[in-house]
């Protein structure tokens, strides 16, 4: 099987600034700007991974592991500082609600706009438009300016579109979590058959049962570096301390 994702040696340094009284900061330039006054954070620390075409991988660890950090080098949305990131086919994603979405436009024209960045054509977009609404239940609200949105009507919309691309590789992130119940598990079930279908699936999510319903590897992070990469129970086990 062809890789669909290839991760190779990356690292990702955050600045992290601190803010300080004008009284530190004038010691530190009378002192002639010796010392940071921000500090550097390793997020991620020299990562490599490959996933193949059709597995479904969750990405597993504490608050701060560096989970989406890594998803979100996956999607491009975010570049390395060092290292490779290549990924195979069209990739669609639900990384943060709400991005790629434009507050003052209506639900019917974000469709165009969110399935344009995810490589839609206008004609392809036409197509699956009523598609699109039909699933996400965002009915007569279509036309309001999504700035008028709950939290969960903008994650309907935006899955409702990203899975509409038919994307080769898909990537959720923890926001199922602002859908209700009844959503949530017709996203589940949409994303058991993309899987079924062969698509490629990374899921970051800290509910261990649903991740070992829907994925088959676990990969486990810790401070920035994969610490066990293995079938999901094994590692939802370690994380469980069993
Ligand atoms: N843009 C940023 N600037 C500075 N630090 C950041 C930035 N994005 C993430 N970080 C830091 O990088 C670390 C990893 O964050 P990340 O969101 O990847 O963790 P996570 O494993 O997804 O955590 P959680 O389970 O809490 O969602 C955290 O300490 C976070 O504060």
């Amino acid at each position: 099987m062809a890789n669909a994702i290839e991760v190779r040696n990356v690292n990702k340094r955050f600045v992290l600034r601190h803010t300080r009284s004008m009284k530190e900061a004038f010691v530190w330039l009378a002192k002639g700007r010796k010392g940071d006054l921000s500090e550097r954070f390793d997020a991620l620390k020299d990562i490599s991974i490959n996933i193949e075409q059709g597995e479904t991988v969750a990405l597993l660890g504490l608050n701060g592991s560096g989970k989406s950090t890594l998803l979100k080098h996956i999607s491009g949305v975010m570049r390395p500082d060092s290292g490779t990131v290549g990924t195979r086919g069209r990739v669609a994603g639900l990384i943060e609600v709400g991005a790629g979405f434009h507050h003052d436009l209506s639900g019917r024209d974000n469709v165009y706009l969110n399935g344009a960045i995810l490589g839609m054509t206008e004609e392809e977009i036409n197509e699956k438009f009523d598609s699109i609404v039909e699933f996400s239940e965002i009915g007569q609200f279509i036309d309001t300016e999504v700035k008028f949105y709950s939290s969960g009507m903008y994650l309907r919309l935006a899955f409702s579109v990203a899975v509409h691309t038919d994307p080769e590789v898909f990537l959720v992130d923890e926001i199922l979590a602002v859908g209700d119940e009844p959503f949530q598990k017709k996203c589940i079930d949409k994303i058991k058959e993309l899987a079924g279908e062969g698509k490629t699936l990374v899921v970051v999510s800290h509910d261990l049962d649903l991740v070992s319903r829907i994925c088959e590897r676990g990969v486990l992070l810790e401070h920035g570096q994969i610490v066990m990469d293995g079938p999901v129970g094994d590692v939802v086990a370690r994380l469980r301390g069993q």
